[in-house]
C-alpha cells in the first residue's frame, strides 16, 4: 500500500490542508493519507495555541466518513518535539512492506538539512512537496533538493544555497491549492471574523462549541 503521511500542527486544521491532501491523494495514487497533529513542530516558532485534545478533535471532525483518511494521535501521545523520524521509525513497525510518503509544504523544503536524522529520514520515506499559493515569504516554494534549483533570489535576500541531502527523493506536487493559513484563521477568530468556507463544517462546530482562538493570536 502507498500511504501519505500529513504531518503539522493543525491548530485548526483548515480547507488547505485537506484539498493539498485529496490532490495528493489522487495524482500520486496513495491508498491512504493519514494526519499526524504534532504535539509540538520542531523548527516552529511559539508552541501550539490550541491543545492536542482539541486539534485532534477538529480534525477527527474533518475527517469524519471519508475511508481515503485516518489521523493518528501518535505524537501527541509521545509528546514532546514531534521529530518526524521518531514517528516514521514507529510506523513503519506498523507497516512493514508499504511505501510511505511524507507530505509537507513546499516552503519547507528549504528547512530539510535542519530536520532530526534527516538522511536516515530521506532513507525511509519519499517527501511529496505541495506548492502553496500566496507567495509570501512564508510560503515561498523553495527547494533543498541537489538536483532542483531554487528560485530566484529577491534583490536584498542573501543567495539561497540548497544544501544536499543523501538519497533524498521529493516528488512535487502543484494540483489545486488554496491561499489558507492557521495563523489567519486564529487571527480572523480573535478578531470575531467568521471561518465559514475556511474550516470544515464539522471541525468548525467543534472550535465554536469550545471557544477556541479567542484569545489567541
Ligand atoms: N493552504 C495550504 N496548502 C497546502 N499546504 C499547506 C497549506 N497550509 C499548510 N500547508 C502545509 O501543511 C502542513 C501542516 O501545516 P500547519 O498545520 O503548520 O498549517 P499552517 O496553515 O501552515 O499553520 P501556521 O499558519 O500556524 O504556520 C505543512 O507542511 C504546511 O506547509
Ligand atoms: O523532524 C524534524 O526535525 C522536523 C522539523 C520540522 C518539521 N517537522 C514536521 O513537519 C510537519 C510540518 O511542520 P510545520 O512546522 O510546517 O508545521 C510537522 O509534522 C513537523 O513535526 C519535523
Amino acid at each position: 500500500m502507498r500511504i501519505g503521511l500529513y504531518g503539522g500542527s493543525f491548530d485548526p486544521v483548515h480547507l488547505g490542508h485537506l484539498i493539498a491532501a485529496q490532490s495528493v491523494y489522487e495524482h500520486c495514487g496513495l491508498e491512504r493519507v493519514i494526519f499526524i497533529p504534532a504535539a509540538q513542530a520542531p523548527l516552529k516558532s511559539g508552541a501550539v495555541q490550541a491543545s492536542g485534545e482539541d486539534r485532534l478533535a477538529m480534525l477527527t471532525a474533518a475527517i469524519e466518513g471519508d475511508p481515503r483518511f485516518e489521523v493518528s494521535d501518535i505524537e501527541l501521545r509521545r509528546g514532546g518535539l514531534s521529530y518526524t523520524k521518531d514517528t516514521v521509525d514507529a510506523l513503519r513497525g506498523r507497516y512493514p512492506g508499504d511505501a510511505l510518503f511524507w507530505i509537507i509544504g513546499a516552503d519547507q523544503l528549504a528547512q530539510l538539512p535542519r530536520w532530526h536524522e534527516i538522511e536516515a529520514l530521506a532513507a525511509q520515506v519519499e517527501f511529496i512537496a505541495v506548492g502553496r499559493p500566496g507567495g509570501s515569504g512564508a510560503h515561498e516554494p523553495r527547494s533543498a533538493h541537489a538536483s532542483e534549483r531554487p528560485a530566484a533570489p529577491a534583490p536584498t535576500a542573501p543567495p539561497f544555497t540548497p544544501t544536499p541531502i543523501p538519497g533524498l527523493r521529493v516528488q512535487r506536487h502543484s494540483g489545486p491549492l488554496i491561499d489558507i493559513s492557521s495563523t489567519q484563521l486564529r487571527e480572523r477568530a480573535r478578531r470575531g471574523l467568521p471561518l465559514d468556507y475556511l474550516i470544515p463544517h464539522k471541525a468548525l462546530v467543534y472550535l465554536q462549541a469550545h471557544c477556541l482562538y479567542r484569545d489567541a493570536s
